[in-house]
């Protein structure tokens, strides 16, 4: 069955293809007629010229005046005959920018002007009726005229249709799954779900949920949950009524409680599992994220049993090879149920750790899948389902054999297969038919909180976020940061930049300047020192914590209630999850975005087709900043001279 339903727009002429292919073969036909019959004419009139030319010629001075006049006349009759072609096109009111090639628009929307008066000579309405259009379809008039004007103005030949019509801007269309999501709740707080409301969940993880704090569902929680656990009512081993089961997608604000919208039916799915394979895969973009994920999986599968391991690069291939899988008695056996990854060490182990099988893999989490989509040239995914279908030890006597599904057919669907079911979340999922058709999904099912209309792309935010932007110049920046801190009293502030360069550059200022505890988040620092800074982050002890993206996705850091974006991000999606990392879990969180006079426009453009439901201006005077700016000289003196030192070392 096919995945999308592609409706290409093509155009007015596709209603009448039949109609239009048969007129457009008589009107080439009556063309080359007409091309004929003019190259029959011109060389007779040629003849009778040259015949002319060479009586003339032996006639007197009188005679060259009179031969003068002759050209003169004939040049102009021709000059009137192309204007009433011209004219022609005008009055037909075809847009005549590709055939009018010789005729500036000035003149042409003089001629259409005078047209529209309603003038026109008797000599012209009788060239008109002599090339024979005035009766013929609009299209032919501009053909008609093409072959004329290519002579005289440029060698063109203009291919294609016979009439120029205005571009008509295409609508998008989506697949019925993308246009019509099952639709969750954008506001969190007035639509708590109670536990017992969602009784698809075993007791002993009911309990687990209410001993982890919490009372209530979040919408997304409520709807996604029965559904994935919907497809394992016939076990494990095969979807519901013997077919594949559907693929989930899901798309729901920054903070809305996806983590445990997969973790709790995932491991409510593998708890009763009787040998320990790998079972679940989830995948993120970031070695942090992996933490955060496979934290949450420990937490609810504790007491069950099941094993959860991370393969994210935070430990060297070996031990992570190690926990991964043993052998024992020559036999190659799996320690983990749920594997928790990153792409690279993901293929890392795919290719050199021969204990690692994904061959019982029934669910493949894509967290945070429009990135992951984006990352997709690392060809990951394709790795995993190759991992997936590799035939090994045993396949050839399993009743549930695993090849990798193809179309479906009545064949094709009688032996029992082993589903894989894809799991997709984001909140700022892509539309785009054809990213998604990368990740081969299965009959997809969307949850949104968004409606996805034909239009324009619309996106998620937090219900609790207020949004602002600051207009200001690049020199202001730095004080406008010490502003938010030292005057205004925000803490703690999460602060984004576009380069990790840039981070640092406002790290080394701000702790130069005093008064404000600062760190940085970047690429600079190794993994360990990036978890601690975002411990002491959270506990507190860092007020500014100065990041580039590294820190944008997904990251929940309980507590932040002020995000600043110092460089306006320059896309809609890094806006929407940087943004993102305050009015979490149904929390109030504010946004701050400084932007530059050339950027302003395109900013609030960007935020407004995004559907963002608050952005407003907040403007700083001037008069606020000024107490704080002669210390800002002297701390930039300061900050070159770091700077020079730091570059020195890093060259020795
Ligand atoms: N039902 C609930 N009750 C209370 N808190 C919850 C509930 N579900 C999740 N949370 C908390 O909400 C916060 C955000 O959850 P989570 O990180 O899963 O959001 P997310 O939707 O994945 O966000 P992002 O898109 O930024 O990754 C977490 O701190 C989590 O512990």
């Amino acid at each position: 069955m096919a995945l999308f339903m592609i409706n290409r727009y093509l155009g007015e002429e596709e209603e009448s293809k039949s109609n239009g292919e048969s007129r457009s073969k008589a009107l080439l036909s009556k063309l080359q007629e007409r091309a004929k019959a003019r190259e029959q004419q011109s060389v007779a009139t040629k003849k009778e010229s040259d015949v002319q030319d060479t009586k003339t010629s032996e006639q007197s001075g009188v005679g060259k005046t009179k031969r003068k006049l002759e050209q003169q006349d004939k040049k102009q009759s021709k000059k009137k005959r192309k204007e009433s072609i011209r004219e022609q096109d005008d009055v037909d009111d075809t847009p005549v920018e590709h055939t009018d090639l010789g005729t500036s628009d000035q003149s042409r929307k003089k001629k259409k002007k005078k047209d529209k008066k309603g003038s026109g000579t008797q000599e012209e309405k009788q060239q008109t009726e002599s090339t024979g259009a005035v009766d013929e379809p609009e299209s032919q008039k501009t053909a008609d005229a093409q072959p004329e004007q290519s002579n005289t103005s440029s060698s063109f030949h203009i291919l294609g249709g016979f009439e120029n019509k205005a571009v008509q801007k295409v609508q998008r269309v989506l697949p019925k799954w993308l246009a019509e999501p099952d639709m969750i709740e954008r506001d969190i707080k007035s639509n708590l779900i109670p536990l017992v409301d969602v009784p698809e969940i075993c007791p002993q993880l009911r309990k687990k949920v209410e001993a982890n704090g919490i009372q209530t569902f979040f919408p997304v929680q409520a709807e996604v949950i029965p559904a994935v656990l919907e497809s394992v009512n016939s076990g494990l081993l095969i979807g519901r009524g013997g077919y594949r089961p559907r693929d989930i997608c899901v798309s729901a604000p920054t903070g809305s409680g996806k983590t445990l919208a997969f973790v709790i039916p995932v491991v409510q799915a593998l708890m009763t599992r009787v040998v320990c394979e790998v079972r679940a895969l989830a995948v993120l973009p970031t070695k942090e994220l992996a933490q955060q994920v496979y934290k949450v999986f420990c937490t609810y599968a504790e007491g069950t049993g099941l094993k959860v391991v991370m393969a994210a690069g935070q430990k060297p291939f070996a031990v992570e090879e190690a926990t991964l899988s043993e052998i024992r008695g020559g036999v190659s056996r799996s320690l983990a149920d749920i594997v928790v990854a990153t792409p690279g060490r993901l293929v890392d182990h795919i290719n050199k750790n021969e204990g690692f099988s994904l061959q019982h893999l029934r669910f493949l989490i894509i967290d945070e899948a429009d990135r992951m989509i984006d990352s997709m040239q690392q060809a990951w995914l394709n790795q995993v389902t190759k991992a997936v279908y590799k035939s090994g030890h045993g396949s050839g006597v399993s009743i549930f054999r695993r090849v990798e599904p193809g179309p479906i057919t009545v064949a094709s669907l009688s032996p029992p297969q082993m589903p894989l079911q894809k799991l997709l979340f984001s909140a700022t999922l892509t539309q785009n038919p054809e990213k998604l058709q990368q990740l081969g999904l299965h009959q997809p099912r969307l949850f949104s909180s968004t409606h996805s209309s034909t239009s324009e792309e619309k996106f998620n935010f937090p219900q609790g976020l207020t949004e602002y932007y600051v207009c200001c110049t690049l020199s202001k920046k730095p004080l406008l940061i010490l502003h938010f801190l030292l005057r205004l009293k925000f803490s703690p502030v999460l602060c984004f930049t576009n380069s990790r360069e840039a981070a640092h550059r406002l790290f080394l200022l701000v702790k130069l300047y005093g008064g404000v505890e600062v760190a940085e988040f970047s690429s600079r620092l190794s993994p360990s020192e990036r978890q601690k800074t975002l411990k002491n982050f959270e506990q507190g002890k860092i007020q500014l914590l100065i990041s580039t993206d590294a820190a944008a996705r997904g990251i929940d850091i309980k507590g932040v209630k002020c995000v600043i974006n110092y460089d306006a991000p320059q896309y809609i999606r890094t806006y929407i999850h940087r943004v993102g990392r305050t009015a979490r879990a149904g929390r109030a969180g504010v946004a701050f975005t400084f932007v530059l006079g050339v950027q302003l426009e395109k900013f609030v453009k960007m935020i407004q087709d995004a559907g963002s439901p608050s952005l407003q201006k907040q403007t700083i005077k001037p008069e606020s900043l000024r107490g704080m700016e002669s210390r800002y000289e002297e701390v930039l003196n300061e900050l070159g001279r770091v700077i020079k030192e730091e570059n020195t070392q890093k060259r020795f």
